[in-house]
């Protein structure tokens, strides 16, 4: 196997591109700096204003508001606009196929297929594709992803792109099928559990306790919980039955969230979204919003 793009990312020369520079890219491009796997000037952003692009050029990172810039300069371009965008994008790149043939895009766009993202990028002589999904605690160094690599990407291309992934946190690469309700699970996630600290420390406050601290041990418990199901290899359920003591407090509160159906709320909500990026899938082959 030739290991030109293995090389260039191990002697620190390969280029990597971010089309949109808004949350999840500076979430991105912050887990590879810290990782030490690439430097700033490895790095090119591009956005249409200048909201989000000031924070990187501050740090040293080249940015522009031509998308044709990164797609010439990159190996590797990572595709971060919102889902409704990509096609206006693409049409006004001009870059020729010449120039892409051996590059890797990774698409974080929610619900859009390999399939569809490589019809609009054919124009550009079949890059290589992956698409990923990851999240936003990517920014802390505590993120997940799962991606998934298009049928025939040469293994050099195709381990550059694990390799950049790998720095996001809890990464797996997965069927296609499971991007969506991957993506609903956590990539969406963390928002549900935003939602979850905010009500534990809200009870907290009602019970009469100073906001502050009621959020802290929310949120540090929320975190310790992650942890404890991932370090300890234990079934969250046995987990939660080592807390519930009999006929003490915390069964009385699991019969609580049980009677308001919690369990079937955040089911829902993942069935929710997982639904949601098949019909964003759908609005872009059909060209509507
Ligand atoms: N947020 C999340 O938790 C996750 C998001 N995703 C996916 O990531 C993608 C980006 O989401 P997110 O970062 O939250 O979105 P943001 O709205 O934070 O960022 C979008 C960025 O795209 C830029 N942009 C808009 N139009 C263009 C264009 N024509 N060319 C280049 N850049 C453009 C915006 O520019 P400007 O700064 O000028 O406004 C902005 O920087 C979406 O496809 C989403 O589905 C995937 C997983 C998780
Ligand atoms: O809500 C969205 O569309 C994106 C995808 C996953 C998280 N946020």
């Amino acid at each position: 196997m030739s290991e030109v793009f293995l090389s260039k990312l191990e002697a620190r020369t390969l280029q990597v591109g971010f089309i949109g520079a808004g949350n999840m890219a500076q979430a991105i491009i912050n887990s590879l700096l810290k990782s030490g796997m690439v430097s700033e000037n490895q790095l090119t952003a591009s956005a249409p204003s200048d909201t989000r692009l000031c924070a990187l050029r501050k740090r040293g990172i080249a940015t522009t508001h031509d998308n044709d810039e990164v797609v010439q300069r990159c190996d590797v371009v990572v595709l971060c606009v919102k889902p409704h965008i990509f096609p206006h994008m693409v049409k006004k790149i001009s870059t020729g196929p010449e120039n892409c043939r051996t590059k890797l895009f990774i698409s974080i766009m929610a619900g859009l297929p390999i399939a569809l993202v490589a019809q609009y990028l054919s124009c550009f002589g079949a890059p290589a594709i992956i698409r990923a999904t990851p999240n936003t605690p990517c920014l802390v160094t505590e993120g997940c992803c799962v991606y998934a690599v298009q049928d025939g990407v040469n293994a050099d291309l195709s381990a550059v792109g694990s390799r950049l992934l790998s720095v996001l946190g809890l990464v797996r690469c997965v069927p296609e099928q499971q991007i969506d309700a991957a993506g609903a699970v956590a990539g969406s996630g963390p928002a549900y559990i935003y939602v979850a600290i905010e009500a534990l420390a809200d009870g907290g406050v009602k019970m009469g306790l100073p906001r502050e601290l009621a959020q802290s041990l929310a949120a540090q418990t929320v975190r310790g919980a992650g942890t404890m199901v991932l370090q300890t290899g234990k079934h969250p359920g046995q987990l939660k039955d080592e807390v519930c003591s009999p006929g003490g407090t915390t069964i009385a509160a699991i019969h609580a969230l049980e009677k308001n159906g919690f369990r079937n709320a955040l089911i829902c909500a993942v069935e929710a979204a997982t639904l949601r990026s098949g019909e964003l899938a759908k609005q872009q082959q059909t060209g509507n919003k």
